[in-house]
């Protein structure tokens, strides 16, 4: 059977992200290496510069909290390599999975934080938690379809 990308469109999508410090230290490469051996497919991508209203609503959950500053400054400082990826049902849980706790020094062995990450505001990589939170960052970073 076929695996072309007009059935990949109509499959799962999640928003996953390489965030600056994955770019800044070269590390994309390596991180979409681990997404790709598990089957899921890259199906858009582009490294951009995130701006402030874009890091705004991608992060309104966390609005009035401490950190929320240096987050908003943290993700739009330098590029970000944005993503959509296909697979089959519950896509974000498989890229959640690869990515590890939120925190690195919670993270397992074996995942991109754990193995990768070096603190808490800067653990790499972002992936949505939810099917409903996935529909929502994707359209919030890739508005024109
Ligand atoms: N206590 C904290 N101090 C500094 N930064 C934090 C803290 N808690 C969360 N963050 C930052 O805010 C981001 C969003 O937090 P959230 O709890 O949604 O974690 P997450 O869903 O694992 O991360 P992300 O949304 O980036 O995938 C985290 O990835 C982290 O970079």
């Amino acid at each position: 059977m076929g695996f072309g990308l007009v059935n990949l469109w109509a499959m799962n999508s999640t928003f996953f992200m390489c965030k600056p410090d994955a770019v800044e230290r070269g590390l994309i490469g390596e991180i979409i290496r681990r997404i790709e051996a598990t089957g899921l497919k890259i199906v858009r991508a582009e490294l951009r510069v995130v701006d402030e209203a874009t890091a705004k609503a991608h992060y309104a959950e966390h609005e009035g909290k401490p950190f929320f500053g240096e987050l908003i400054s943290f993700i739009t400082s330098s590029p970000v390599f944005v993503t959509e990826i296909s697979g089959p049902d519950g896509t974000w849980e498989i890229v959640r999975k690869l990515m590890g706790k939120t925190n690195p020094a919670e993270a397992a062995p074996g995942t991109i934080r754990g193995d990768l990450a070096t603190s808490i505001s800067a653990n790499l990589v972002h992936g949505s938690d939810s099917a409903d939170s996935a529909r929502r960052e994707l359209a919030n970073f890739f508005p024109v379809r």
